[in-house]
């Protein structure tokens, strides 16, 4: 089974220790729920999962290789794709461009049939391939977000907030596609706001506190104490 397992993650931001030596495992085929207050840490963990935050000490290892030092680039075509917080497209280019720019380290032919994929995914983008990403609503913007991620058919997406900003429906229809995305096989690690979507969603779970790891078990055992989730949101100062 395809994992990505981080142990004794330490982190620092502006000089600050943020992350206190973070264990965890993200498994394929599954989704993994991370959820905690704002500035908990969690932007944090997955920016350094994806390379693009340097580790102060720790490992993250990809099917037991260690990627942790290597570019985001690098980590990307290893197998990791990460979707960042506030759906962000390249608003002066169409849909079908922003596609194209995410997989521009695909051969032709694979690319075609990887946009082909990410359609078939998101077909309420199929009408708006010629629409400029800024003129798109907020969770059509997800959808290109998403499909940028999907484009390289990474073995792991790490999602900084699904739901953030975007109507219920709009969540609801996101959170079908991230269930078949890991029914085929990929692993997801979520972040989400809304810890009863993302429970419900997930296997496994994690709480998140003040840069450490409060809770990692399962959704199901997370569902049953909500006395974890209370304490964790009161730590980070602004309730949920
Ligand atoms: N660019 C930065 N420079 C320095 N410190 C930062 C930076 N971004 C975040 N931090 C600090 O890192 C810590 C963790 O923040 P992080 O954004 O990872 O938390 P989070 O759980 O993702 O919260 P949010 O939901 O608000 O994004 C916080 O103390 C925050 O102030």
């Amino acid at each position: 089974m395809s994992t990505i397992d981080v142990s004794g993650l330490v982190l620092h931001r502006g000089g600050k220790r943020v992350l206190h030596g973070i264990d965890l495992t993200v498994t394929a085929g599954e989704i993994t729920a991370l959820v905690g207050a704002n500035g908990a840490g969690k932007s944090s963990l997955v920016g350094a999962m994806a390379g693009v935050l340097p580790l102060t000490a720790g490992r993250i290892l990809l099917d037991g290789e260690r990627i942790d030092g290597r570019s985001p680039d690098s980590v990307r075509r290893a197998g990791i794709a990460i979707v960042p917080e506030g759906h962000r497209v390249l608003t002066s280019l169409t849909v079908i461009d922003n596609l194209r720019a995410a997989g521009s380290m695909l051969a032709p032919a694979a690319l075609s049939g990887a946009i082909e994929e990410v359609l078939a995914l998101f077909p309420e983008l199929v009408q708006r391939l010629e629409v400029r990403g800024g003129s798109l609503s907020g969770g059509q913007k997800q959808m290109v977000a998403m499909g940028q991620a999907l484009i390289a058919r990474p073995r792991f997406l790490l999602i900084d907030e699904l739901s953030l900003g975007l109507a219920p429906a709009i969540v609801k229809r996101l959170a079908g596609t991230l269930t078949e995305i890991a029914a085929k096989g990929t692993g997801v690690l979520l972040i989400e706001q809304f810890t009863t979507l993302a429970l419900s969603l997930s296997r496994q779970a994690m709480v998140m506190e003040r840069g450490n790891l409060v809770f990692s078990g399962t959704a199901a055992d997370l569902s049953a104490r909500p006395d974890i989730l209370h304490s964790a949101y009161l730590a980070g100062g602004k309730g949920h």
